[in-house]
């Protein structure tokens, strides 16, 4: 089984990766919609890659590209937001992609943050998108974005997608995760994108998260190598209560394929800012184990958690809990 780390401010230092790797960890992810390869150049090659070789690990190195996923853009420091008042989204206030400026109308409700911020319509101006603040909170730059009812359109890969793979081969890159796919097409756009630069070894993990990849759930899991319950943004496209039935449906659609999937995000959110986890978190790994997981990733927790070296040990741990209780099952 595999154990990702996704990397970030919380563990580019030598001393906390070999924790990660003395851990159980077989791999990191670079998610490239905070930063690109050339930006974690150093990282990468003086510091990831030589935990890793002092581990003894093939490890694996993910990116996780930017893809069609709506999100508010860089600010230059984070904005509180207080429930009732009003904002502006757009080119006189928090700037937002221009696609998501044109689609939104009065009246749509708009996630920031994985829905940990909500806000609603109430006008569209020359100066962008004058909304009330349903759900406050404070909004850090690059958090991710959803008109809520409303599908925008935008192409398969960025500008800065294309570079980013253009660089892929020579840090190792050996996984590409794909956002927001929306059927077979965006995963053959990428495959043509990943020959051109010499990554016809890499490996596509194809993250299932929002409606469109799960109407077109068959296509994806036959044209993609690895499917990814990327429960983050996928639980911003429906009711929280309907993810568990979501995650347990494309979980039984791999398995009847054949096909690998794993589970993501908050696997262990709480340990952002807590040394232990709750017990509802590690029986959510236990159970994603069960459910023949063939990997599983942390994102905040080792990217800007304060326990990211505990937070491994603690996946690592429950998993291999759990694949020993299904191999002592399986001998009965
Ligand atoms: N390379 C990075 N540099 C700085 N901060 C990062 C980096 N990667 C992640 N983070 C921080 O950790 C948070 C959680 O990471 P995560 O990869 O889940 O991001 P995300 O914005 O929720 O995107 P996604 O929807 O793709 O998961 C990010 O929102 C960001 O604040
Ligand atoms: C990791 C990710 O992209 C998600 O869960 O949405």
């Amino acid at each position: 089984m595999e154990f990702y780390a996704t990397l970030g401010g919380s563990c580019a230092d030598r001393a906390t990766l070999d924790g990660l790797f003395a851990a159980g960890m077989t791999g990191a992810r670079l998610n490239l919609s905070h930063t690109t390869l050339q930006q974690c150049a150093p990282l990468l090659k003086e510091v990831y890659w030589p935990a890793a070789q002092k581990a003894g690990r093939q490890a694996h190195l993910i990116i996780d590209l930017q893809g069609p996923e709506l999100r508010v853009g860089t600010l230059s420091a984070p904005i509180p937001l207080e429930t009732g008042s009003q904002t502006v989204l757009g080119p006189g206030g928090i700037p937002i992609p221009p696609a998501a400026l044109e689609a939104a109308q009065p009246g749509d409700r708009i996630s920031l943050d994985d829905s940990a911020l909500l806000v609603r319509v109430e006008e569209k101006r020359p100066e962008g998108l004058v909304c009330r603040v349903e759900r406050g909170g404070t909004l850090q730059s690059r958090k991710s974005l959803a008109i809520l009812g409303r599908e925008v359109n935008t192409p398969t890969l960025t500008g800065a997608d294309l570079d980013n793979l253009a660089q892929a081969k020579r840090f190792g890159v050996t996984h590409i995760l794909q956002p927001f796919v929306r059927g077979a097409d965006d995963i053959h756009t990428l495959r043509r994108a990943m020959a051109q630069a010499g990554l016809e070894q890499g490996k596509i993990m194809a993250k299932i998260e929002n409606q469109r990849g799960l109407e077109k759930l068959d296509e994806i899991i036959e044209a993609a190598d690895i499917i990814c319950i990327a429960r983050g943004d996928l639980g911003n496209s429906m009711p929280l209560w309907q993810l568990p039935s979501a995650q347990k449906r494309i979980a039984r659609a791999c398995r009847a394929a054949g096909k690998p999937f794993f589970v993501v995000t908050q696997l262990l959110w709480s340990m952002q800012e807590r040394a232990v986890p709750t017990r509802a978190e590690v029986s959510d790994i236990y159970n994603a184990v069960l459910d023949g997981s063939c990997a599983l990733m942390l994102t905040g927790e080792t990217a800007a958690g304060s326990y990211p070296v505990e937070a491994m040990d603690y996946l690592v741990k429950t998993a291999c809990q759990a694949l020993t209780d299904l191999e002592k099952e399986n001998e009965v």
